[in-house]
């Protein structure tokens, strides 16, 4: 297989162009993304971040230095972006409402975990999705598994919302699904503007919790003075 990961080819790209897959609220992704194996990603990732290593004339010999090529690339791949795989999707699968219970359900304080596309910073937060059963239902830890997933990805958080979201519409065949996430951007805490106290708030609101009351109940219940 061959990647043309050339600066020009990259910068050339156009996002939702031939040379990507999905749609503009999928993580722009090539179509060749998954060519390489893990094993062939890590070995190149772990020649990138010596590169990187040795331009900044770190000492690659050093001993506290010189595993740091392959941990970043394990990293990289196994865990923080580990999302970007579809085979890592949870599988969420659902079961029948037959304590027919009929109100809102929320799972809240989910802890996320992910990277900033910009700044390759991470990203902490909380997430709170809500859903109202149209005849299925999920498992609990399976909206955590869900937010996990699409968080082990570079993300913007706008994009992070909408996914989980369209995720948790598919799996439980309902448009009655939302989510809210109040996140810290290491990118804006601790380099850049370095505001530490700044937090993002996004919000995505379908079917019925686009009606006032709805999005109202949901909102109460996780009144929004996370402590990261
Ligand atoms: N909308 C949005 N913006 C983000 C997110 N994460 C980081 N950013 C912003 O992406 C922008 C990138 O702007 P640039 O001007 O190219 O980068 P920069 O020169 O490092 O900017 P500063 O952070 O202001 O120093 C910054 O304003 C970041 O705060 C996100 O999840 N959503
Ligand atoms: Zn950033």
């Amino acid at each position: 297989m061959k990647i043309d990961n050339s600066l020009e080819n990259i910068e050339n790209n156009d996002p939702i162009g031939d040379n990507h897959i999905g749609t503009s609220q999928d993580t722009p992704l090539r179509k060749d993304a998954f060519d390489l194996s893990n094993q062939e990603k890590i070995e190149r990732i772990k020649k990138d971040v010596t590169n990187i290593m040795n331009t900044l004339g770190l000492d690659l010999t050093d001993d506290s230095l010189k595993g740091t090529p392959n941990r970043v690339a394990k990293m990289f791949v196994n865990e923080i972006f580990g999302g970007l795989h579809p085979d890592k999707k949870p599988k969420a699968s659902t079961f029948d409402n037959k304590y027919q219970y009929g109100e809102m359900l929320v799972e809240k304080n989910i802890t996320v975990y992910s990277t900033c596309e910009h700044h390759l910073l991470p990203i902490v937060g909380r997430a709170h999705v809500a859903y109202i059963s149209n005849g299925s239902v999920v498992g609990l830890s399976k909206m955590n598994r869900i937010v996990d997933y699409y968080a082990k990805r570079p993300q913007v958080q706008e994009r992070l919302t909408i996914q989980i979201v369209k995720e948790l519409q598919d799996v439980l065949g309902t448009e009655d699904v939302a989510c809210v996430i109040d996140a810290k951007h290491l990118c804006v805490n601790s380099r850049g503007i370095r505001d530490i106290e700044s937090s993002t708030v996004t919000s995505e609101f379908g079917g019925k919790f686009k009606e006032k009351e709805t999005r109202r109940e949901f909102l109460d219940y996780i009144k929004l003075d996370t402590q990261f």
